[in-house]
Order: structure tokens, then C-alpha cells, then sequence
């Protein structure tokens, strides 16, 4: 930025020294030989001038692309990082859409303004003082000219200014509005289709896009506005200098290359006022977008997440004591629950829809910290773990398989880090009985399974689930509903096969199924009164 602005300041020198040039060259036209400087000399340092100029605005051009595009992307990959060491307890209060319309349009806007708008502002700067300063110079009573334009501008700014700020806050929010609408929609598109309300939604879309094209209007509009007004004021200045210099007020006429050089100084003062009203909205824009970023990077990151203690390999004994919890703004899901679990123990979790059976495990893993009470593993508050190192202990799989657009494979590694990478995920797979559907698909391991894995039936999500899970090895693993979608065959041999994968783990089962629960050392009811063993 400090680039851009020093380029800018020297191309607006530059810019200052054209006038006086070209009124020098008028002079020499309109002189008789010897009154002037020479014309031909005049003219060479104009052209020099006017390459300097031209080669400096290239620059500055250049070097703000730099800067805007470098700026972007730092945001950009700024915000992503935070993004991912939120807490989740963050995420449950935001549209996805408005984090993507964050990332994407809202930083594109504060990038632009920060390279181009305000790196350019000490070069706006320089041309009005520098304008001012020579128009005084050249002849104080044209000058006069100038305290003239001040109220004139004053007016346009102040007619402009407050609707160009309110309407760039509404440009922004509709904007970001269509993003966030366009990205639920694609969603839910299944059940859009199902329920055959595409015209609703459509519609909705419709008005959103009607709402950010009237606002993008309206501001066209008025910044369409200043230019021709601009304009005007300078033909209204140039008749005032014209007038003066003729002489016809003071009975003094000034030199023609006189009143020609204030014209094209004068000219020169209705650009800055022009690109400050431009400046204005574009700063409003900007402010809008600084303080949704604030909300976002100003939000503390999980804790743990930059310290703790390490660990390497959990043994895996999990105790529950007096754990308290509540959503933010709910009823309480957990009061005062004990549970102790052994290292390399199976434990069932079984009870009613929403009575907490997940949240437990979330809040195992940190998702959510505990209201009262605490959670230790092999003795220590889980509290006190860094937290990534805390986690990587786990082999979480999720009642709904979050899966991504890419390979089974890509899938199953999942950007966790591996020396023999091959053989482990053809062990995962094997376990999970991936290998039992990869013959069926066309290219195996490295089948693409399509956004959220749409292109596979719901039990084969639960196997590439599973399978990530224990493609890492962890010491403990939890399953929440994991085999729910399994035939019963598949689980009949995954449950065989898990016997002897799960027998050195300490393992939280959440499962209805009976099969499943043959798994376990100990199967737990949790009910509103707490824990009950039931077996
Ligand atoms: N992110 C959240 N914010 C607020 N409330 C939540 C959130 N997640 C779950 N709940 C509420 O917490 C309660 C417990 O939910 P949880 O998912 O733990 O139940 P569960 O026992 O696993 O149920 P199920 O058998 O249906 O999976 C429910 O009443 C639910 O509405």
C-alpha cells in the first residue's frame, strides 16, 4: 500500500506539472517570439512529463493489483483458520452462507477498497492542496474562485453522502443474503424436489436478487449523479475564471496561458471531489465488512487450542463426574451424571430420542464445554489437553456420515497423516466392510462419491464414516449410531469383525441395535433421572 501510495504521489506531481506545461506551450502560440519559452522545448518536456505520467499510472495500477489480490487472499485464508478453530457452539449461531459471502464477495469489497480507494487518498491529497496552492500562485483574485467550490462540494457530499452510506450497508446485506439463500437451497435441494416447492424457493431467490438489484440501482444512481454535477460546477468555475481573467470585474485582463492554466488547475479540483464521494461509499462498504470480520476474528478460538498438555496414546479410561450441560438458551439436556468407563471397555449407550446420548459425546470430544461437573481421561480434566492432540485419541463417527465431494479413499484418509497409507486404508475399508459395495462401482477406492457423498446409499456413507474412523487407529473410538443404516448382515460380520478390531479400544457404542449391543461389556440407559446400567 505504501507502493501504491508513493507511485500515486509522484504520478499526482506529475499531474500537477501538465497544466503549467501546456499553458506554457499556449503561451508560446499565442507570444511573440522571445516573450515566451521556447515552444518547441515546451512541448518535449510535456511529452516527457506525459510518459512519466503514463508510466507511473501503470504502476500504480499494476502495484494495486498486487497489493488488493495479496490482501484478499491473506484475508481470505485469515478468516478460514479461524473459522475451523471456532468452537462449534459459534457455528450453531451462523448461516454457513454468511461465512462463504465473508470469504468471498464481502473481503473482494475491503481489499478493493484498501488498494485502490485508500492507498490513493494521500495522492487525491496532493493534487487538491497542490491545485489550490498554484491556483493561488498563479493569481490570487481568480483564486477567489476557489472558497466558491468549497460549498458547492460541501453540498453534493452532504446530499450524497448519508444515502450512499445507508445504501451501501443494504447493497452488502442483500448481497450477502443471496449467497447465504443459494447455499441452503442447494442443500436441501432432495427435498425441495420431494415437496415440488421449487416455485417457492425460486421465488424467494427472485426477491432477494429483485432486493440487491434495486439497492445496487439506487447506488449507481446516485454516484451517476455526482459525475455530471461535478462537471457542471467546473464549466460554472470556468466561466467565473473567465470572466475575471477578461478583466471584465477587476479591469485588469490576465495573460491568455494565465487563465488557461487556472482553467485546467481549476478543472483539476472537481476530480478529487468526484473520487471522495466515490471513496465515501466504497468506506462504508468496507466498514460494514471490518465489523463483520471483527465479530468473526475477534471470537476467542476454542480453548486449548494454542495450549495443554500433550499426549501421545490415551489408554482410554473415561470417567464422567457430576457433568452438568445446556445448550445455550435450552432447557438443561444433562444434570449431575457419573458414569466411569475402563480402558478397553465397550460401553453401550442406549435411552430415548433427545435425552442426551450425543451431547454426551460431544461433549467428550469438546465440542461443547460442560456446564458443572467434569470429564477426565486416564485421571486428567480433559480441560487441560491441547485440544487437536486431545482429539486425535478419537475415532468419532457421526450419526450423519459427514462426507465430501472426492474419492472413497480421500474420503477415508481424510487429511490425516500416514507412513503406509495404502495398507491402512485397505485395512479401514476392509473393517468398516467398505470392500463389500467396491466391487459394484466402477473405480473402487478411487469411486467419486459426489457433495456429501450423494452418489452412494446411506449404509455405504456409514461404512466410509467408520472406516475414516478407524483408518487412524485411535485408542478409543465412538459410535454414535454408526451402524443404524447396516443391513443385517453387514452388521452381523462388521460386529464378528469388530470383536477382535475394537478389542483393545475403549469403545462408546450409542446404539438401538441388538446386534450392535452384543458387543458390549456393559450397556447404560440414560434417562432424565441419570444413568441406569441395564446389563
Ligand atoms: N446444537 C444444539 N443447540 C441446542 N440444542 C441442541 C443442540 N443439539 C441438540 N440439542 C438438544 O439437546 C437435546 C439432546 O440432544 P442429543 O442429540 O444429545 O440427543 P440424543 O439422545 O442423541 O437423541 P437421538 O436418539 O435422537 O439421537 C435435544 O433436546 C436437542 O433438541
Amino acid at each position: 500500500m505504501a507502493g501504491i501510495s508513493t507511485l500515486t504521489l509522484l504520478s499526482s506531481i506529475a499531474t500537477l506539472a501538465v497544466p503549467w506545461l501546456a499553458a506554457n506551450a499556449l503561451g508560446a502560440i499565442v507570444s511573440s517570439p522571445g516573450e515566451a519559452p521556447d515552444l518547441s522545448q515546451t512541448l518535449i518536456i510535456l511529452v516527457i512529463v506525459l510518459a512519466l505520467l503514463t508510466g507511473l499510472n501503470i504502476a500504480a495500477a499494476i502495484q494495486s493489483e498486487h497489493a488488493s489480490t495479496r490482501i484478499l487472499t491473506d484475508l481470505r485464508k485469515r478468516i478460514y483458520e479461524h473459522v475451523q478453530i471456532m468452537p462449534l457452539s459459534f457455528h450453531d449461531e451462523q448461516r454457513s452462507g454468511d461465512v462463504l459471502a465473508l470469504t468471498s464477495y464481502e473481503v473482494g469489497n475491503l481489499s478493493d477498497f484498501l488498494a485502490s480507494t485508500l492507498a490513493n487518498a494521500p495522492a487525491i491529497l496532493l493534487t487538491t492542496l497542490g491545485a489550490i496552492a498554484i491556483l493561488y500562485w498563479i493569481d490570487p483574485v481568480m483564486a477567489l474562485i476557489v472558497p466558491l467550490l468549497v460549498p458547492a462540494f460541501a453540498i453534493m457530499i452532504r446530499l450524497t453522502g448519508r444515502q450512499l452510506r445507508g445504501l451501501s450497508g443494504k447493497v452488502r446485506a442483500a448481497e450477502v443474503e443471496l449467497v447465504a439463500i443459494a447455499e441452503r437451497d442447494l442443500e436441501i435441494l432432495p427435498a425441495i424436489k420431494a415437496f415440488a416447492t421449487e416455485d417457492h424457493h425460486t421465488s424467494h431467490f427472485a426477491k432477494a436478487a429483485e432486493n440487491a438489484r434495486v439497492y445496487a440501482l439506487k447506488q449507481a444512481q446516485l454516484k451517476a449523479f455526482i459525475g455530471p454535477v461535478m462537471a457542471f460546477i467546473a464549466a460554472l468555475a470556468a466561466i467565473g475564471v473567465l470572466m475575471i481573467g477578461s478583466g471584465a470585474l477587476t479591469g485588469e485582463a490576465s495573460s491568455p496561458s494565465e487563465v488557461f492554466a487556472f482553467l485546467l488547475y481549476a478543472a483539476l479540483l472537481t476530480r478529487p471531489a468526484g473520487a471522495l464521494a466515490t471513496m465515501y461509499s466504497s468506506y462504508q462498504m468496507a466498514r460494514g465488512t471490518l465489523a463483520r470480520l471483527e465479530t468473526v476474528l475477534a471470537f476467542d478460538p476454542e480453548p486449548g487450542h494454542n495450549d495443554g498438555l500433550g499426549i501421545t496414546r490415551a489408554k482410554g479410561a473415561i470417567s464422567f463426574e457430576n457433568l452438568s450441560f445446556s445448550y445455550p438458551n435450552r432447557a438443561p439436556v444433562l444434570s449431575n451424571l457419573n458414569l466411569k468407563i475402563e480402558p478397553g471397555e465397550t460401553i453401550a449407550v442406549t435411552g430415548e430420542n433427545g435425552v442426551g446420548k450425543s451431547t454426551l459425546v460431544r461433549l467428550l470430544l469438546r465440542f461443547y464445554e460442560a456446564g458443572s461437573g467434569r470429564i477426565t481421561l486416564d485421571g486428567t480434566d480433559i480441560s487441560e489437553f491441547q485440544i487437536r492432540e486431545f482429539r486425535r485419541q478419537f475415532g468419532y463417527v457421526p450419526q450423519r456420515a459427514l462426507l465430501f465431494n472426492g474419492s472413497i479413499a480421500d474420503n477415508i484418509v481424510f487429511g490425516q497423516p500416514s507412513e503406509d497409507q495404502q495398507q491402512q486404508i485397505k485395512t479401514a475399508a476392509r473393517m468398516a466392510q467398505v470392500d463389500r459395495f467396491l466391487a459394484d462401482l466402477p473405480d473402487g477406492l478411487n469411486t467419486q462419491i459426489g457433495d456429501h457423498g450423494v452418489k452412494l446409499s446411506g449404509g455405504q456413507r456409514q461404512r466410509i464414516a467408520l472406516a475414516r474412523a478407524l483408518f487412524a487407529n485411535p485408542p478409543i473410538m465412538i459410535l454414535d449410531e454408526a451402524t443404524s443404516m447396516y443391513d443385517l448382515e453387514s452388521e452381523a460380520a462388521f460386529v464378528e469383525e469388530c470383536v477382535e478390531v475394537l478389542k483393545d479400544r475403549t469403545v462408546i457404542l450409542i446404539t438401538h441395535r441388538p446386534a450392535s449391543l452384543k458387543l458390549a461389556d456393559r450397556v447404560i440407559k440414560l434417562g432424565t433421572e441419570g444413568v441406569r446400567e441395564l446389563s
